[in-house]
């Protein structure tokens, strides 16, 4: 039975584990790669949590906040950040006013702000990143991968969840 579970889950592609794994700002370590980095916010709005999270039970209210990151036009990662209500109402930051400015300026630069869990996660045909990723044109034949991140302002938490698109994929080999 091991044996076979272990043929169901497939291999993260090497050449993408430093990039799936690595506890950095992402928006820093693309903008070297591009001449023009942009953030396209794809929406943001109030829904309760799905699932138990860092710092919040099923059925809190989130503030979910969309966004592709975009290098020289292209969409390269897809993102998701998941932010309880209470850390919304309790932090400083003012998330819901980010609109194109990249979130990870806000985070990383944050006197309070701490690194927990990181997941690596792969998104297959049917989830949204894959949905998407098809209608920007980059219709995926593979798993997608991706990470979630975990992070703390002055004790407040958040979800950022980051898919790499397949033109990342394809270029970052
Ligand atoms: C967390 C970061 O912020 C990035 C910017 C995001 C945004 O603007 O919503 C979302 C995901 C991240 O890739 C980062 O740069 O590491």
């Amino acid at each position: 039975m091991f044996a076979v579970e272990l043929a169901q889950q497939p291999m993260s592609p090497s050449h993408m584990d430093h990039w799936l794994t690595d506890k950095s700002s992402l928006t820093l370590r693309l903008k070297a790669l591009c001449r023009r980095f942009e953030v396209t916010l794809l929406g943001e709005w109030q829904q309760p949590a799905q699932q138990d999270g860092v710092g919040w039970c099923c059925g809190d209210p989130l503030w979910l906040r969309e966004v592709l990151l975009c290098l020289d036009g292209v969409p390269w990662v897809y993102a998701l950040t998941e932010i309880p209500l209470s850390t919304l109402n309790h932090t400083e930051v003012d998330f819901t006013a980010l609109g194109n400015r990249p979130l990870g300026e806000v985070l990383f630069s944050h006197q309070q702000m701490r690194a927990g869990q990181l997941t690596v996660n792969h998104y297959d045909a049917h989830s949204r990143p894959a949905q998407l990723a098809a209608e920007l044109g980059q219709a995926p034949n593979s798993p997608l991968w991706g990470r979630s991140r975990d992070f703390a302002l002055a004790g407040k938490p958040l979800r950022v969840n980051e898919v790499f698109l397949p033109v990342a994929e394809q270029r970052l080999r």
